[in-house]
């Protein structure tokens, strides 16, 4: 069953950017997607529209059965969380627990199940330290784990996340991953829009790439192993992929070449 179909989805800014070009994509329930593109390509215009940040102009988006409308948008965005790339943009309470606490308050949920959901989201982010802090003054990371916080305290079904790395330290971002990873679990519908061709070679079971506003392929993690594909696409192979090239080999991460190259190499 899929969680998200986007069919002939055309959008031309104000300005009269044409931002994308007929995309159709079907996505998987419980999947981890990848959307990858050059500067400019479309990524954050097409994730803002699957919350309803952007309706659309030309083409409709099904979420989880349902047609994106202006009458069930509110109910639609419900189920999907979206992580904007710059964090200011989501943080606007005076403290971190009342901005965690502003989503699940507006569910009108009961209070001491808002409580449980905001003391178990800021467990999972470590940021027990910070609740009581105003936003503002947040390190950029600091932020962007608050800001993953108030999205996990919506229980999301979808959860999109635009650029999402950026800023992070390398043990927050091992600990972002283990939350992805246990919400993957509970059967989360994930989407990443990145640069980080490595990040989504070993993360993602689908990949989607864009280039100014047109899908120009889709399907699995092989696609990143396509030199002529990244080339066109404005991106890199995977430096794993890069370096195992034309060996048959196809570990997806620096342990697992590691391990290839002790077994087969006899190091
Ligand atoms: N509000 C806007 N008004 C006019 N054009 C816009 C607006 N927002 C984005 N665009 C244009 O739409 C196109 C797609 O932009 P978008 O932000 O979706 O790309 P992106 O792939 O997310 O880029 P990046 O990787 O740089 O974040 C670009 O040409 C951009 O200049």
């Amino acid at each position: 069953m899929n969680a998200i179909e986007i069919n002939s989805l055309s959008y031309r800014y104000q300005d009269g950017t044409r931002a994308l070009n007929n995309v159709s994509i079907d996505i998987k329930k419980g999947s981890k997607v990848a959307i990858l593109g050059a500067n400019g390509s479309g990524k954050s215009t097409l994730l803002q529209h699957l919350n309803g940040l952007i309706m659309p102009q030309n083409g409709e988006i099904n979420i989880l059965g349902r047609i994106i409308t202006n009458s069930n948008i509110d109910e639609i965005r419900k189920d999907v969380g979206l992580l904007f790339d710059n964090p200011d943009n989501q943080l606007f309470s005076t403290t971190v627990y009342n901005d965690i606490a502003f989503g699940p308050t507006n569910l009108r949920l009961p209070k001491d199940e808002v409580k449980r959901r905001v003391d178990e989201a800021i467990r999972l982010v470590d940021i027990e330290n910070l609740k009581d802090k105003s936003p503002c003054n947040l390190s950029l990371g600091q932020k962007k784990r608050a800001a993953i916080a108030g999205l996990l305290a919506m229980n999301p079904k979808i959860l999109l996340m635009d650029e999402p790395f950026s800023g992070l330290d390398p043990i927050s971002l091992n600990q972002f991953f283990k939350i992805l990873k246990s919400l993957s679990d509970d059967g989360c519908t994930q989407l990443i829009s990145t640069h980080d061709v490595d990040i989504a070679y070993w993360w993602a079971d689908y990949i989607v790439i864009i280039q100014k506003g047109n899908i120009i392929a889709k399907g699995s993690t092989k696609l990143l192993e396509d030199k002529k594909l990244m080339k066109e696409s404005g991106l890199v192979r995977p430096t794993i992929a890069e370096i195992f090239a034309d060996t048959g080999m196809y570990p997806k991460t620096a342990k697992e070449g590691n391990r290839i190259l002790i077994k087969e190499g006899g190091i």
